[in-house]
């Protein structure tokens, strides 16, 4: 066992949003990893990384949610996280970008790796593993009175990233292209994100998170807000974000997780006691032939 001493929000405290004048004032968690960014994070690395979980335990107070978990994300995979609902997917997510310990009575212990280097050691930034390892909520939170154009590039300043408008025009394009966005926005970049449809939304933020070069994408139920079309949209964005960018999906959508994921982990708390991964393997192999009869049964929809 490799657990390390608990850290809890007030040993690794969360860096306030900053005040600018170009963007309003959100809460931190809405935004992800873009309000947290105090300080320039240009001279982190680039391309698909490889995450990897190690003993990772979590607490909200003295409650246990998750026991020693391990699990590594391969670089420019989709990794599903799949499990019936409390089981800590969620929170393990949070953890694998340090959101997690925003929340006051929050701790943990274990290690996040990101291409071999621990995210929470002491060395490290939080900013720094924030802007590379970037995430998309349940509900998508673009700034509604922003243009689209605006809302894409919004975390460059946040980053500490400069771009001249050239470089903007440019990178509102290749991300609004890489969200699979750009046919449908690309005569309106100036009007207000916020009339957006609720899916149109959703790739915009993805577009915001691709916009400062994410080596990782955390997705958080990303679709459970969307109809079936959005949804497609959406997975379809995934898969053309394949090998480019290591992506980390948690889904209650069992077809979702089968035709997006190349790699599941099937979390599962018993009652009262902590989550942790039952199973975790090739996506084909976790549907076609599970080795754990508990996961045959939830991805057969037998509970959850
Ligand atoms: N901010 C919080 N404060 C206290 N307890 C929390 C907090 N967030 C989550 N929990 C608890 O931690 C446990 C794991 O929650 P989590 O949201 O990670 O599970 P999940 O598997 O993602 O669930 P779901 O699929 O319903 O989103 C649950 O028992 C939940 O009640």
């Amino acid at each position: 066992m490799n657990i390390k001493a608990r850290r809890s929000a007030a040993l690794v405290p969360a860096t306030p949003a900053p005040a600018t004048e170009a963007l309003p004032a959100v809460d931190a968690a809405g935004l992800g990893q873009l309000a947290v960014f105090d300080e320039p994070t240009t001279d982190v690395p680039s391309g698909a990384a490889r995450l990897r979980a190690e003993n990772i335990s979590a607490w909200f107070g003295d409650r246990k949610v998750l026991d020693r978990v391990s699990l590594t994300m391969e670089p420019g995979k989709v990794t599903a996280l799949i499990g019936p609902s409390g089981c800590g997917k969620s929170t393990f997510l949070r953890i694998l970008n340090r959101m997690h310990e925003m929340v006051p009575s929050a701790s943990l212990a274990g290690q996040v790796r990101l291409d071999g280097t621990d995210i929470y050691d002491p060395s490290q930034r939080v900013t720094a593993a924030r802007r590379q390892i970037g995430m998309v909520f349940q509900k998508a939170n673009p700034f509604p009175a922003m243009s689209i154009y605006e809302n894409t590039i919004a975390g460059l300043k946040l980053a500490g990233i400069k771009a001249d408008r050239v470089e903007k025009d440019f990178l509102v394009e290749d991300s609004l292209r890489k969200a699979s966005l750009w046919e449908e926005v690309k005569d309106r970049l100036h009007q207000p994100g916020g009339g957006l449809s609720g899916g149109q939304q959703q790739r915009l933020c993805i577009a915001r998170s691709l916009a400062v070069s994410p080596r990782v994408l955390l997705m958080d139920e990303p679709c459970s807000a969307l109809d079936p079309t959005s949804t497609r949209r959406v997975e379809e964005t995934i898969h053309s974000l394949r090998g480019q960018i290591t992506i980390v999906i948690v889904t209650h959508n069992m077809q979702q997780a089968a035709r997006v994921s190349d790699e599941c982990a099937f979390f599962l708390a018993a009652h009262n006691q902590p989550g942790g991964i039952v199973e975790h393997g090739d996506t084909e192999a976790m549907f076609g032939a599970p080795r754990d009869s508990r996961t045959s049964d939830y991805v057969n929809g037998r509970f959850g």
